[in-house]
């Protein structure tokens, strides 16, 4: 079985896909720290709970945080016997290069978001995952990944606030019932998010009038089902995405190398 692993700034999250489907998803806080040992331990807990043996022979990995990538190497080769697949170095080939500036890193997920999506829609795709950034993913005609956007994520601004500012408290994002807020935390969560519902809804809108041809718009991560119930921004919203990038790019360097 394949062993996916998506780590962001914030979380990192393990898939184990059996070859035609997810079998069970478990999530981590990211921390360099954390040693092959300790993922080990954990996640053979969380597969024995579940039922499923760890026959793991496989390992990918895409991570926004270089550091961490040492010691999910370790587990790799420790634990499964495998060297794994790790997104965004030379030897992992991509379905399509990135056509940016040159000298320009993209970030690995951002990678991976392109794969999964032209994978199941196509390409003239906008894809918006909302992460400890937001991010704007442009996906050409041929599946290529050719620039985007990076804003702010909607924790992150909430973090910003409460940190910079001595009478804001620490507040959950919802969906507040009315714009004009009347206390502290209501106008909190009211500028967050009707403000990136109107941030989402402005880039895409600039992305669609610069990109010139018909495009749509994928939303993914934790928060995209909520902002999509206020103001419908995506034409699918799917959670998996970034797993299923995973699994494409795997199957690709498979069938290629
Ligand atoms: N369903 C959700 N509801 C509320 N907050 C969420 C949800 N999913 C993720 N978040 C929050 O969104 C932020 C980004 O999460 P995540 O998608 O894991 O980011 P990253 O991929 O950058 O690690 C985190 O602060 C996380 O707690
Ligand atoms: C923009 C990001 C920080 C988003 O990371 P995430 O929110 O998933 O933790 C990450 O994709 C990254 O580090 N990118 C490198 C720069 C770029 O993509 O152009
Ligand atoms: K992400």
């Amino acid at each position: 079985m394949l062993l996916c692993i998506d780590c962001g700034n914030t979380n990192t999250v393990f898939s184990v896909w059996n070859g035609s489907e997810f079998l069970a998803t478990f999530r981590a806080s990211t921390e360099h720290q954390r040693t092959a040992d300790q993922y080990y331990v954990w996640l053979s807990t969380l597969m024995q709970h579940k039922g499923l043996p760890m026959d793991i022979d496989e390992v990918i990995v895409s991570s926004t945080v270089p550091r961490v990538v040492f010691n999910l190497r370790v587990l790799s080769d420790r634990y499964f016997n495998t060297r794994p697949l790790v997104v965004g170095k030379p030897d992992c080939l991509l379905p399509a290069a990135p056509r940016v500036d040159a000298g320009t890193s993209v970030g690995p997920d951002r990678l991976v978001n392109t794969a999964g999506a032209y994978d199941r829609h196509g390409g003239d795709l906008i894809v918006v995952d909302y992460g400890t950034a937001t991010t704007f993913d442009v996906v050409a005609e041929d599946g290529a990944y050719v620039g985007g956007v990076i804003a702010p994520g909607v924790n992150l601004s909430l973090e910003a606030l409460h940190m910079a500012a001595a009478a804001l408290p620490n507040v959950d994002v919802t969906q507040p019932q009315n714009v004009i807020g009347t206390n502290t935390v209501a106008c909190m969560q009211s500028g967050i998010f009707w403000g990136y519902i109107g941030l989402v809804r402005e880039i895409c809108g600039r992305i669609k009038a610069e990109y010139d041809r018909p495009m749509r718009i994928i939303g993914t991560g934790g928060l995209a089902p909520l902002f999509d119930r206020a103001d419908g921004l995506f034409d699918t919203i799917e959670d998996d995405l970034t797993m299923h990038g995973l699994t494409v790019i795997h199957r690709f360097n498979k069938e290629n190398t």
